[in-house]
């Protein structure tokens, strides 16, 4: 196997968080223009720095980009992703409790969301997390 086989990229570690509301709604938002799969919807959340942990990560990337420190983050599922231009790691935290107000920094939309999803187009990398929401409601 070659060195540019998919399977060979060290992956990239991100931090997303599955933001769930009063009401049991979860928080998707869409990617900002001028990134990979503009447009398509995912969990808010973005890559590690060197020497962050996958809450600190998710903290900062939270505040920057929509504009709420959130309070603890649940470690829940880890997925590797073989994208095109990316291998990503892909650490999923839930997270009920935040301060502050949203306020989207990049210029994304958000929805609270139930299942099914009514927006569109999700990001590959999402969609595992709503088979996994949808077996957690039908008590797997
Ligand atoms: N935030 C987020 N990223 C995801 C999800 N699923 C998924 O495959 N990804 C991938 O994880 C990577 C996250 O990178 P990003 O570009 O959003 O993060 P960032 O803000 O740190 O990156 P940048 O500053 O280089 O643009 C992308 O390759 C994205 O496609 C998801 O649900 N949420």
């Amino acid at each position: 196997m070659s060195a540019t086989e998919a399977t060979d990229r060290v992956p990239v570690d991100v931090a997303v968080g599955v933001l769930f509301d009063a009401q049991g709604r979860f928080l998707l938002c869409s990617r900002p223009e001028g990134k990979v799969y503009a447009g398509h919807w995912e969990f808010p959340g973005g890559k590690l720095e060197a020497g962050e942990t996958v809450e600190q990560a998710l903290r900062r990337e939270l505040i920057e980009e929509i504009g709420i420190t959130i309070g603890p983050a649940q470690p829940w599922r880890v997925h590797v992703m073989d994208y095109p231009h990316a291998r990503v790691r892909l650490h999923f935290c839930k997270v009920r409790a935040w301060t502050g107000g949203f306020e989207m920094r990049e210029g994304q939309q958000m929805a609270w969301s139930r299942l099914p999803v009514e927006v569109a187009p999700v990001l590959p990398g999402t969609l595992p997390v709503l088979d996994w929401l949808a077996e957690e409601a039908a008590g797997d």
